[in-house]
């Protein structure tokens, strides 16, 4: 499946909640879409599983508007924090009618989900607990297999556990079927290890698209004697540090030269790869 994104902007009343936007997702992978509270994450989403129209660009999936795409939107699959407080249905028949209209759901797959989630069949959903009614829908969505699957934050309510239950069958099943993944999240420590791909938005603005291993190459962290550390990183941009005894460890952000890394080495400086969650810290601070 290809994505395009083209100048895409939407406006609510004379604000942007994004502004011009251009991109394209086309592999079967599990792109982290990474962005502060209200940078446009769920307005980018909903574009693409055809909930709102842009106000200006255009949108393509495999060749086509989604916008009201009924035939399309049966290979997109929109997860997010769906309430379902009012809903008198039990799981079982849930699903049952999720099979009539996801034409690759699994049925099969969804009972096993069910069981790691230790969810019941037949209580009424609106007596599911928040991270249970999220494991509902993560399970919707993981079993529908849709070629275009998008988690919108969709851990939210979810206790540790069970959303290291999530990771694991997102894992394992995206390399089993194949599918574009796109993974909306603030919680970057904690996911980082999913994603293959990294888009950063920050207040409407994509900043950056990246494979998630040359992103972290982007940065080092340097450790050693507080002295050498200083003396080695002071024409440098430093994002973080921190020191215990003598020992500094400081985040910067920039690619080290190889004679850089030498330079470290002689000193005896330990030279490490820098974290998702320093980067994006960094990429989208201080611009409100
Ligand atoms: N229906 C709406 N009417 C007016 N403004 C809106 C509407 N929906 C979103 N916005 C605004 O658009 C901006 C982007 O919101 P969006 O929900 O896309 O952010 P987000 O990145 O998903 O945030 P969060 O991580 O907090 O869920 C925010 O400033 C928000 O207030």
């Amino acid at each position: 499946m290809r994505i395009e994104v083209n100048n895409v902007s939407v406006k609510f009343k004379n604000r942007y909640a994004l502004k011009d936007i251009t991109f394209t997702i086309n592999e079967n992978k599990i792109y982290g879409l990474l962005g502060r509270n209200g940078a446009g994450k769920t307005t980018l989403l909903s574009l693409l599983a055809s909930f709102r129209e842009p106000s200006s660009g255009s949108i393509s999936i495999e060749g086509e508007d989604p916008f009201e795409n009924a035939k399309l939107m049966q290979h997109v699959n929109f997860v997010f924090n769906k309430d379902y407080k009012d809903e008198t249905d039990n799981l079982k028949n849930t699903l049952e009618n999720v099979n009539r209209y996801r034409p690759y759901f699994d049925f099969d797959y969804a009972n096993h989900l069910i069981q790691r989630f230790k969810l019941p069949m037949d209580k009424p959903l609106k007596q599911f607990s928040k991270g249970m009614q999220s494991a509902v829908s993560v399970t919707i969505g993981l079993a529908s297999r849709a070629p275009i699957t998008i988690f919108d934050e969709a851990y939210n309510g979810m206790d540790a556990p069970t959303r290291e239950i999530f990771y694991q069958e997102l894992l394992e099943d995206q390399s089993e079927h194949p599918r574009i993944i796109i993974m909306s999240t603030h919680l970057v420590s904690e996911m980082d290890y999913l994603f293959d791909e990294v888009l950063i938005v920050n207040i409407g603005e994509l900043v950056l698209q990246e494979e998630y291993e040359s992103l972290v190459t982007k940065g080092a962290s340097i450790t050693g004697p507080a002295e050498d550390v200083d003396s080695f990183v002071q024409s440098m941009n430093q994002l973080n540090t921190k020191q215990l005894g003598n020992t500094k460890s400081v985040m910067i952000y920039g690619e080290l030269s190889d004679a850089e890394r030498k330079a470290a080495q002689a000193k005896g400086l330990e030279v490490g790869p820098i974290s998702l969650q320093e980067l994006f810290i960094h990429l989208t601070e201080g611009e409100e």
